[in-house]
């Protein structure tokens, strides 16, 4: 009879994961998604289960990494919830396996793993595709992405400035007061992104909250939210004039508005960027369309599992 799983919750993941360890592993397992070899990635597309009554979906992810001997799956549920909401827009729990025995190794927190590996992909593509001596950062959301973002970026980089914007001024207040670093709250979207090297969209908005009129030539978008045909963030202007690249070429043909309503072109996937097989047009507008992906989350829940082994001394 096999162990009973072991339950890492919010506060003991978030000890145990930083940018430092996860963006290499991140960087790793793109560039295995991309080679599509399914001995060192397995990774069916999302299943997005319709919670009609209540404006939201439940995905699974299921992920198996047989080379690493890793199994997974994420179930998350995501909302396109209503302005003055106080539920949450996205639950999710990570569920790790023994792909041989079958049984279920551990249970933990999926919210602080998708926050932070959202996060950590998104600065990864920030490394590959922002301009050289990129200066200014501007975040457009307030929310759960946004703070894991403001705290991923500004341990990876050294931006001068870092603008937020948010549909309310108290989302705006609260996440100044949140982050606790230095970032100048703007009284309009278009106020915090003119000018700005690297913006990072991470509304729950289903219409567009960045227009390319005001986009600077050159500079770098990763949008984030938007994760349904339907929902939009980038308008159509942006999405034909950048170069767009995607964590996953059939996610984002299948589950993102902005690249099927704007009819614009996936170029690459992040990871054939890593793998060379793709170049890097640093010296053009770039979107980078994240969906998120399991061997994202599976490969951070291996992280986590293995560090609490360690801190438990059951290596
Ligand atoms: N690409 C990926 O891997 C992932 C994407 N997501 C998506 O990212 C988005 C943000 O997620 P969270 O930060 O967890 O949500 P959240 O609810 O914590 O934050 C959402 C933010 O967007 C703002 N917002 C909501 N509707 C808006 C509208 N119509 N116009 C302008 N701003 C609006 C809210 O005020 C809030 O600041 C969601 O769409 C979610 O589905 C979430 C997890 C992973
Ligand atoms: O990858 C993920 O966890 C999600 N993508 C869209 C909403 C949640």
């Amino acid at each position: 009879m096999a162990e009973p799983p072991i339950v890492i919750w919010e506060r003991e993941v978030t000890q145990l994961l930083c940018p430092a360890d996860l963006i290499p592993r991140l960087e790793d397992a793109l560039g295995k998604f991309s080679r599509r070899d399914e001995t060192e990635v397995l990774q069916p597309l999302r299943t997005a289960l319709p919670l009609q009554k209540h404006g939201g979906f439940m995905g699974l992810m299921p992920t198996y990494m047989e080379k690493d001997g890793v199994l997974s799956t994420k179930f998350v549920c995501f909302y396109k919830r209503e302005e003055g909401s106080t539920l949450p827009a996205v639950q999710a729990t990570v569920v790790l396996l023994d792909p041989e025995f079958g049984n279920v190794k551990a249970v933990m927190d999926g919210e602080v793993i998708t926050a932070m590996r959202t996060a950590a992909v998104s600065a990864i593509s920030a490394k590959l595709l922002m301009p050289p001596q990129a200066e200014v950062l501007a975040i457009l959301g307030t929310g759960k992405q946004a703070i894991s973002h403001y705290r991923v970026f500004t341990e990876t980089f050294s931006f001068k400035e870092v603008r937020v914007w948010s549909r309310s001024k108290q989302g705006v207040a609260r996440f100044i007061s949140s982050v606790g670093g230095p970032v100048q709250g703007c009284s309009s979207a278009e106020e915090a992104v003119r000018g700005a090297d690297v913006i990072l969209t991470v509304t729950g908005s289903t219409e567009p909250v960045l227009l390319g009129q005001w986009v600077k030539a050159g500079a770098h978008v990763a949008a984030v939210g938007a994760c349904r045909p339907d929902w939009r963030e980038l308008d159509d202007v942006l999405m034909k004039e950048a170069v767009v690249y995607a964590d996953s070429r059939e996610g984002a043909t299948l589950e993102s508005g902005d690249v099927i309503l704007s009819g614009a072109e996936v170029f690459a996937e992040l990871g054939e960027v890593i793998n060379g097989t793709k170049a890097a047009h640093r010296e053009k507008t770039t979107v980078f369309k994240s969906l998120g992906m399991g061997v994202e989350d599976a490969v951070s829940a291996q992280l986590v599992f293995d560090r609490w082994k360690a801190k438990a001394g059951k290596v």
